[in-house]
C-alpha cells in the first residue's frame, strides 16, 4: 500500500474559508476587521515572495495587511521605531518580522520588541514561555500547522513514538513541545546526533525540519508512519524537502508533499493567530 497524501493546501483552503466566514460576522459586530503589519528588511528574493503569499491570503480572507518594504540598509533603530508605532496603532492586532534579517539587525531585539498581544508569530520570549508551560498563548505557525496536519489523518498522537528533526526556536523544538503537550513520546534529533537513522526508524510519527534534501529515505521509516517534511529546499531548481518523497510515500500511512503540504499550513495559521488576536481585543 503506498501512503495517502496529507494535503497542506487544503487543508488551508478550508480554514481560509472558515475564517473568511468568521471575520464578515466579526466586521458586522464591531464595524473592525482583523490588520496585519508584514516589515520586510533587504531584498532576500524567497522573502519577497513569501511575503507577497501571505499578503495575497490576508486579502483572501479579509484581513487588513500592510506591507513594510524596507531597504537593506535600514537600521535596527529604525525597525524598533517602526515596531513601537505598530505596537501603539489600534488598528493593527499582529505584527510579523519577515526573517531571514540583514546583518545589523538582531532577531532577539526584535522579537523581544512586539507586543506579546500582537505576536502572531509567536517569537516573544513570553509566548515561547506560555508554549513551554502549557499555558494559552500565540503558537509559532508553522509547528501549529504541523499539528493540525497530523490530526488531520484522525491517527491517534497519544502514546506513539515522535522524532523531530531540527531543533530551531521556530520549528523544531516548539513542534517537539507541542507533540509533547498531546502526550506523544518525543525525540528531539540535530546535526549532532550520532545515530539518527536509528532514532527515524523507531518513529510513528516523524517531523523533519533540517533543511537538507534527502535526508530522509525509504529504508529509515517503519512500516506506516506519519510522515510530515517541514523543509524548504532547492534540488536541480526544483523545490522539495527534506523527505525523499516518491520512495518514503510507498511506506508511510500518512505524508506531506513539498510544496503543497506545510508551508500553505504556516501560512492559514498566522492569519488564524491574527484573527485571534483581533477577536481578544475586540470581543
Ligand atoms: N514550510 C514552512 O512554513 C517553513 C519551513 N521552514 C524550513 O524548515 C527547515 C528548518 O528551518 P529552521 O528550523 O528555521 O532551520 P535552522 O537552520 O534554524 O535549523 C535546522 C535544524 O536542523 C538540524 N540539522 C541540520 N542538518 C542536519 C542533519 N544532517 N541531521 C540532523 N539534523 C540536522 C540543525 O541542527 P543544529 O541545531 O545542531 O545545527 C538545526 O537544529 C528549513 O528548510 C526551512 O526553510 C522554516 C520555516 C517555515
Ligand atoms: N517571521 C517569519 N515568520 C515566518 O513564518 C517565516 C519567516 N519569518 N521566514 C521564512 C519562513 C518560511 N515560511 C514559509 C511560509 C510559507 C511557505 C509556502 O507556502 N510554501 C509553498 C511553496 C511556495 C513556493 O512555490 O516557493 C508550499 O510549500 O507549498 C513556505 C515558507 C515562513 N517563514
Amino acid at each position: 500500500m503506498s501512503g495517502k497524501i496529507i494535503d497542506g493546501k487544503e487543508i488551508a483552503n478550508s480554514i481560509h474559508e472558515s475564517l473568511k466566514n468568521e471575520i464578515e460576522e466579526l466586521k458586522s459586530k464591531t464595524d473592525k476587521v482583523p490588520g496585519l503589519a508584514v516589515i520586510l528588511v533587504g531584498d532576500d528574493k524567497a522573502s519577497h515572495k513569501y511575503v507577497s503569499m501571505k499578503e495575497k491570503a490576508c486579502k483572501k480572507v479579509g484581513i487588513n495587511s500592510v506591507v513594510y518594504r524596507l531597504d537593506a540598509n535600514t537600521t535596527e533603530e529604525e525597525v524598533l521605531e517602526l515596531i513601537d508605532k505598530l505596537n501603539k496603532d489600534e488598528d493593527i492586532n499582529g505584527i510579523l518580522v519577515q526573517l531571514p534579517l540583514p546583518n545589523g539587525i538582531g532577531e532577539k531585539k526584535i522579537n523581544a520588541n512586539i507586543l506579546p498581544s500582537k505576536d502572531v508569530d509567536g517569537f516573544h520570549a513570553v509566548n515561547t514561555g506560555k508554549l513551554f508551560l502549557g499555558e494559552e498563548g500565540f503558537l509559532p505557525c508553522t509547528p501549529k500547522g504541523i499539528i493540525k496536519l497530523i490530526k488531520s489523518t484522525d491517527i491517534e498522537i497519544e502514546g506513539k513514538n515522535a522524532v523531530v528533526i531540527g531543533r530551531s526556536n521556530i520549528v523544531g523544538k516548539p513542534t517537539a513541545l507541542l507533540l509533547l503537550r498531546e502526550n506523544a513520546t518525543v525525540t528531539i534529533c540535530h546535526s549532532r546526533t550520532r545515530n539518527l537513522e536509528e532514532h527515524i526508524r523507531n518513529a510513528d510519527i516523524i517531523v523533519s525540519a533540517a533543511g537538507v534534501a534527502d535526508l530522509v529515505t525509504e529504508t529509515m521509516v517503519k512500516d506506516k508512519a506519519i510522515v510530515i517534511d517541514a523543509g524548504i529546499n532547492f534540488k536541480d531548481g526544483k523545490l522539495v524537502g527534506d523527505v525523499d518523497y516518491i520512495n518514503v510515500k510507498k511506506k508511510a500511512s500518512w505524508i506531506t508533499p513539498v510544496p503543497g503540504g506545510v508551508g500553505p499550513m504556516t501560512i492559514a495559521m498566522l492569519l488564524e493567530n491574527t484573527v485571534e488576536a483581533f477577536k481578544k481585543k475586540w470581543s
